[in-house]
């Protein structure tokens, strides 16, 4: 069977580029990309580029060679899907925040409903791909929906599990390391799915890298993947905190253990904290598969790795404090980066926002200039954590679009994202408009030590004794 019209539930980080380099690399596909929030949609079909929901490099680019020639963004979810040969599902699975699993399990409410949906609306055989990331056996979830809610067609479920990464997601998704597809691998119709969706991505992906396995293998996997990623940035900042107590320099050490080609040099970088949508909502996913089925030294291992991030954000507050004389009541505080990680708009987790909550409940005056993250976004991430009201947080945090102003007058600058255009600052001229002592937080081994020391700053960066 040969793929000819896609529709994709979901326009959101993972759904919207994925698609565009779909519909770039197969013009005789028709895609249709949908979603309930329409002012996501309208800002998908917004004509000036610069206004699409999610910034990513390259991805404006593609959106304008492919966007009305085989992928439309709509709100019609029940045209698109009954269109459809092949369905993605590329919904949000957050963390549930009530009932049995709360702060957990993953919350499955979007998914089921998009099951439900394609049940109701399927007049002919469809293909059934979760993209979105899900806790293994999920596709035996949404097969007994369609089966016993639909109008008596056959579902194919295959598992599809995103690996890119945002910042580079078309580098990813045009050069990934593999594609991972999991089916029925028992049945014939099973394997024909599975063909149908290999034969889309071997336009542009040699088929070594397409790799396909049972359906629950395929789900695991990308909850382990994520497990073994977000571990070795609690491992390397584990060891960020011995380095500082001893003197060792924590990027020596990385470079040190990466040259070991078992280790491989990559994901090997000490910070204040991984963030992004998916690290901490996959683990805490995994502990809770684990728990339930009783295993809990399993549960307890993988939970540490969430734990060591936690006490990584509080220790670089905590240093805040008490080298700026045990108190930052009323002194400005200065905030280079709020995206969780840099080349994104994305502030999801982002270390930053339990930085600046510890440091607004010592008082603290926080001011953050990011490159791409918009000013409402910033505060609805702190209101979201409830610890004050809204006009508490506007008071006490402000927004600057210019950096030099952002810094002018601070006590201290904590970098918390790793920007390339902060290496390249009048770091003298910033040093002349603040206040004495000034102090760089650097979260992000990101600026030049030896030069800062020589303008004056007194310098602290994670990983490394002074
Ligand atoms: N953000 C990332 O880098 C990656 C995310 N993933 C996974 O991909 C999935 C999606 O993640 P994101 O794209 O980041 O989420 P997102 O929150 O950016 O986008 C999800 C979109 O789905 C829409 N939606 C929810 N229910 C709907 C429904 N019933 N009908 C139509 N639209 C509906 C929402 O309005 C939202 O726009 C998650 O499971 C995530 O774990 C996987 C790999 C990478
Ligand atoms: O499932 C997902 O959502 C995705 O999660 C991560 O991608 P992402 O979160 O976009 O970004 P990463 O580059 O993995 O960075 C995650 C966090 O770890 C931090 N990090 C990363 C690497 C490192 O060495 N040190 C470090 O602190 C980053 O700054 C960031 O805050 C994975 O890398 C993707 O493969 C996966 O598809």
């Amino acid at each position: 069977m040969k793929v000819k019209n896609i529709c994709c539930i979901g326009a959101g980080y993972v759904g919207s580029p994925t698609m565009a380099v779909v519909a770039k690399q197969c013009p005789y596909i028709k895609i249709t990309i949908v979603d309930i929030n329409e002012s996501r949609i309208a800002a998908w079909n917004s004509t000036d580029l610069n206004k699409l929901p999610v910034f990513e490099p390259g991805l404006d680019g593609i959106v304008k060679e492919v966007r009305g020639r085989n992928l439309f963004f709509s709100t019609n979810v029940d045209k698109a899907i009954d269109e459809a040969d092949m369905i993605f599902i590329s919904v949000n699975t957050p963390t549930k925040t009530y009932g049995k699993g709360k702060g957990m399990a993953a919350d499955l409410k979007y998914i089921e409903l998009c099951a439900r949906q394609i049940a109701k609306v399927a007049k002919q055989d469809k293909i059934v791909v979760e993209k979105s990331t899900l806790p293994v056996r999920t596709a035996s979830a949404i097969k007994s929906i369609l089966d016993n809610t639909g109008n008596g067609v056959q579902f194919q479920i295959l598992s599809n599990p995103e690996f890119l990464a945002e910042g580079t997601a078309v580098q990813d998704l045009l050069k990934p390391d593999r594609v991972l597809i999991g089916g029925d691998t028992s049945s014939k119709e099973g394997e024909l799915a599975m063909k149908a969706l290999v034969d889309i991505y071997a336009n542009w992906i040699s088929k070594e890298r397409i790799l396909t396995t049972n359906v629950w293998s395929s789900e695991l996997s990308k909850l382990t993947a994520n497990a073994f990623l977000a571990q070795r940035v609690s491992s390397i900042n584990a060891m960020s905190e011995i380095c500082e107590k001893t003197g060792a320099d924590v990027k020596e050490v990385s470079k040190a253990i990466g040259m070991d080609s078992r280790i491989g040099p990559k994901f090997l970088n000490a910070s204040v904290g991984f963030g992004g949508s998916c690290f901490q909502k996959d683990i805490l996913n995994l502990v809770y598969i684990a728990k339930s089925y009783g295993l809990n030294e399993v549960a307890d291992y993988w939970e540490q790795v969430i734990l060591m991030n936690e006490h990584q954000k509080n220790r670089f507050s905590d240093n805040i404090v008490s080298t700026l004389y045990n108190t930052v009541s009323g002194k400005k505080i200065t905030f280079l980066g709020w995206a969780f990680k840099k080349d994104t708009n994305d502030t999801r987790e982002s270390a930053a926002i339990k930085v600046a909550d510890n440091l607004l409940n010592e008082q603290a005056q926080v001011s953050v200039y990011d490159p791409k993250v918009p000013e409402e976004r910033i505060y609805t991430d702190l209101d979201y954590l409830n610890t004050r009201s809204s006009d508490e947080n506007k008071s006490l945090l402000t927004i600057n679009n210019d950096p030099y102003k952002a810094c002018k007058d601070s006590h201290a600058i904590a970098i918390l994202t790793e920007w390339d255009e902060f290496k390249n600052y009048d770091w003298k001229s910033i040093y002349k408009n603040m206040q004495k002592p000034a102090f760089v937080f650097d979260g992000r081994g990101l600026l030049n030590k030896e030069e800062l020391k020589e303008i004056g700053f007194i310098y602290y960066n994670i990983g490394t004794g002074n």
